[in-house]
């Protein structure tokens, strides 16, 4: 006999554990249905231990500075306290026991196993049926997606999943795909000692990111010894006498001891019955109104949305169907600010539209740049200073559609300009206001003096 609900929640990522925690607090039944670990793949293998790398990479790299100012310094890197730290600290050794409590104190009924829709309302998980009166969300995230490399699927290649539970550095590491997964990676691991390759088939890394950013990390990585092949494709991938053989379209092999594939990721669409509710599971993403709706009593929050596969676009959606679903007013998704942080050294954060992506709007475009090592606290700074403010302005509103903030604690630079961007401060305003001095942040005055003026 089908169990009746109010709500059935399939897929207990970040989105997902936020719609049906709070549902389940505003005194709603709630089922929540998770294949594998309560919390999704941010906390267990995605941003949660990719910064802890990160953060002990720059631990690493700040000591390795020390020389020429402030004495002397001699780094030893271990790895063993990176690993013991992910496993213990940020994984509970992957065990989602405290997450399923969270949930249930919260008085939501939680069900291990792969759940499929079988009909409007209708969900099969854990050998029961559930039926919810007043709806289901699809919160099922994204898997790696990798390219169709010849003889990839039959190698034993890393993904996240492997690079961030590695108790052991390899010697060697060939990183395929230079977007935030693979860099933050690759620098966290080169700092370590391991000899890293970044194979990118676009121009630079971070491709998406303004020209400027992704020019500076390449040439940043390959100074901190990485080599970084960029405008290289993998054309083929074996895996012989214990090593990783990868060769590009221009005939050169390369060889590591692993093989880390970070080429992007898929919305998870496929086997869970979306045919059911008159959705398209052969979708890129799935389509979603400005409330979170993807069909009556259907609402989609994630990765699945395909609106930026990043945790803090997963917990808005999850505000919003909140709402939705509990019949509140409010506003509906707004992405004209959605701020993204690359970890790597420097961060490399950025807000709303490129240069690019503004011009191919038909905007009428100014920009605007300053360097970090030229301002008084990135010549304080000295070692480790680089990064760069770009400022995206519609010279007819006279506001800005888009920042990046590069450099020494970029993402936290950067949330002045995401308030900016979200709230069309007037430029006038912006050059109108005292930056504290010297901070990294007053380089956004620098780059609207740079901006020009009609
Ligand atoms: C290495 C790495 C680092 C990252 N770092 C950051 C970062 O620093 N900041 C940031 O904002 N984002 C980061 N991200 C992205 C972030 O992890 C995702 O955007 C976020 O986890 C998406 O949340 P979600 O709820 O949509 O899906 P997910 O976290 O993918 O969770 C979906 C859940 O659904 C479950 N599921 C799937 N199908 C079913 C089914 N049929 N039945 C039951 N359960 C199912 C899965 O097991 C999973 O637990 C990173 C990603 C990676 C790979
Ligand atoms: N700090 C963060 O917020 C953070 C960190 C990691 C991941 N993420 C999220 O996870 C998502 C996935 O990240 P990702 O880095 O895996 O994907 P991505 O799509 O952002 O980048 C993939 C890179 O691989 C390259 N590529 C694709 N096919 C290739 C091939 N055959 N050979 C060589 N290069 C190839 C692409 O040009 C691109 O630069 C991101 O979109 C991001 O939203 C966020």
């Amino acid at each position: 006999m089908a169990r009746e609900c109010d709500v059935v929640v399939v897929g207990m990522g970040p989105g997902g554990e936020e719609v049906a925690g709070r549902l389940a607090e505003a005194g709603l039944d709630v089922v929540g249905v998770e294949a594998e670990l309560l919390g999704g793949e941010c906390p267990y293998w995605a941003c949660v231990p990719s910064k802890m790398i990160v953060r002990a990479g720059n631990l690493l790299a700040e000591g390795r500075r020390v020389p020429g100012m402030a004495g002397k310094s001699t780094v030893e890197p271990d790895w063993s306290p990176v690993a013991a730290r992910i496993r213990d600290e940020a994984t509970t050794d992957w065990d989602d026991a405290g997450a399923v409590e969270r949930f249930t104190g919260k008085g939501g009924h939680f069900v291990r196993g792969r759940g499929t829709f079988t009909g409007p309302g209708r969900v099969e998980a854990g050998g029961e049926t559930f039926t919810a009166r007043r709806g289901v969300v699809v919160a099922t995230g994204s898997s790696p997606s990798a390219p169709p490399v010849d003889g990839l699927d039959q190698v034993p290649y890393w993904t996240n999943r492997d690079a961030v539970s590695a108790t052991e550095l390899p010697a060697s590491l060939l990183v395929l795909g230079g977007g935030p997964v693979g860099v933050e990676l690759a620098q966290g691991y080169a700092r370590f000692g391991t000899r890293v390759t970044i194979v990118e088939a676009s121009g630079r890394v971070l491709s998406v990111e303004e020209p400027e950013s992704g020019e500076m990390l390449t040439r940043l990585l390959t100074e901190e010894g990485l080599e970084v092949r960029t405008n290289a494709r993998a054309r083929a991938a074996r895996h012989e006498n214990g090593e990783f053989v990868l060769t590009l379209e221009s005939g050169e092999r390369l060889r590591a001891e692993k093989l880390l594939v970070a080429t992007g990721r898929r919305p998870r669409l496929g086997s869970l019955g979306l045919e059911t509710l008159g959705l398209d599971p052969k979708a890129r993403a799935l389509e979603v109104d400005a409330h979170m709706r993807a069909a009556p009593g259907v609402w989609a929050v994630g990765d699945v949305t395909g609106k930026g596969a990043f945790t803090h676009v997963a917990m808005y959606q999850a505000d919003v169907a909140v709402r939705a679903i509990l019949g509140e007013e409010g506003p509906g998704a707004d992405y004209r600010a959605v701020p993204h942080v690359t970890f790597t050294e420097p961060e490399i954060g950025s807000v709303g539209l490129t240069e690019a992506a503004a011009r191919e709007q038909g905007l009428r475009v100014r920009t605007g740049l300053s360097r970090t090592p030229s301002s008084t606290r990135g010549w304080i700074h000295k070692a480790g200073n680089e990064g760069l403010i770009k400022l995206v302005e519609d010279a007819d509103r006279g506001v800005l559609v888009g920042a990046t903030a590069a450099g020494p604690m970029g993402g936290e630079v950067l949330y002045g300009l995401a308030v900016a961007v979200r709230a069309a401060v007037p430029v006038a305003t912006l050059r109108d206001m005292i930056y504290a001095y010297p901070t990294f942040h007053r380089g956004v005055l620098d780059a609207l003096a740079d901006l020009g003026r009609d």
